[in-house]
């Protein structure tokens, strides 16, 4: 079986406190980006439980801590799965804010799900994709939601779909961001709008009421990041902003022109396309 992860956006994202778990309480709203990796499981004879191989961009790390096999392994803790051997073809870059990796892990899930006949609900899979990452479980159902708690709990947001076709720019500039280290680098407080209301005035509106907590803290210690989204606006983005914990930078554009294809330095990873 073979199926595409993409990657995700937030529009606005808010810490809003510190949790007993560690954890940061967040609000944001995600939408589904497509922009893909893609990830095939197929039956095996035998031998090892699970194999995986890669292509694409390289992803850190031994096999075992790819996210792909751990959502393997933490169904196997309950199933008793057939060996399977995994292929994940990686184009999103990672440590980029758009949830590339979580998108690999519940995807995995669902693939596994779907190849072995487990039978899994999407709210049973919701759950296993918590376990993975916070970001993991909202891959599951993949559409825009109004998020918070870790950013693992839902609200469906109708109004998001309007922006289904929005022509969009999203820069990658190669600095991968360790998402513990931009959460350390914010001081929780209150929400400064409800994102809810913000996202459902006209976009214009946005660039003055949809913001997102990361961009201010890490701003300052990566200019680069302040630097391409003044492009994006300069290029004639309706709305600009940092994606999740970033690096990536994403411009949302008026329906025409469709986003510009701008001289970028050597070292980014542009991608443009319809949301
Ligand atoms: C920044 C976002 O992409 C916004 O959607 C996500 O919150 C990140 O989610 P993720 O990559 O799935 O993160 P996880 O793998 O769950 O956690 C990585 C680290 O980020 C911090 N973390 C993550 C999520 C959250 N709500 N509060 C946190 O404080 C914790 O230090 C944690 O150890
Ligand atoms: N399938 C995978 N894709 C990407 N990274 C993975 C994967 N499996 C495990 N990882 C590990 O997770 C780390 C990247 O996590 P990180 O949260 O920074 O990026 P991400 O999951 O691509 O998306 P985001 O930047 O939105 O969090 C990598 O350093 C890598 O070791």
């Amino acid at each position: 079986m073979l199926v595409f992860p993409n990657a995700k956006l937030n529009l606005g994202l808010y810490i809003t406190s510190l949790r007993p778990d560690g954890f940061r309480n967040l609000e944001s709203v995600f939408v589904p980006l497509p922009w893909s990796d893609a990830f095939e499981v197929l039956p095996a004879a035998g031998g090892a439980k699970t194999d995986l191989t890669l292509s694409g961009i390289p992803v850190p790390g031994a096999p075992e801590t790819n996210l792909c096999v751990k959502a393997y392994a933490l169904l196997a803790a309950d199933f008793d799965l057939p060996p399977a051997q995994l292929h994940l073809h990686k184009c999103v870059p990672i440590g980029a804010g758009l949830g590339g990796g979580s998108a690999d892990a519940a995807f995995a899930l669902k693939a596994l799900n779907s190849q072995f006949a487990l039978k899994l609900t999407p709210e049973q899979l919701e759950s296993y994709a918590r376990r993975l990452g916070s970001d993991c479980a909202f891959f599951i159902r993949n559409q825009p939601v109004f998020a918070h708690s870790r950013g693992d709990m839902f609200e469906e947001m109708d109004f998001a779909l309007a922006l289904t076709g929005t022509p969009a720019l999203v820069v990658y500039p190669g600095l991968h961001i360790s998402t513990a280290e931009a959460y350390a680098r914010v001081q929780p407080r209150a929400p400064r709008h409800d994102l809810r209301q913000s996202l459902s005035a006209p976009m214009p509106t946005w660039r003055d009421t949809v913001s997102n907590d990361f961009e201010e803290a890490l701003t300052p210690f990566y200019p680069i990041l302040g630097d391409i989204k003044q492009q994006l606006y300069a290029a004639g983005a309706t709305y600009a902003s940092l994606s999740g914990s970033g690096s990536a930078v994403y411009g949302l554009f008026p329906d025409l022109p469709a986003a510009p294809d701008l001289p970028w330095p050597a070292g980014y990873t542009v991608w443009s396309g319809q949301l």
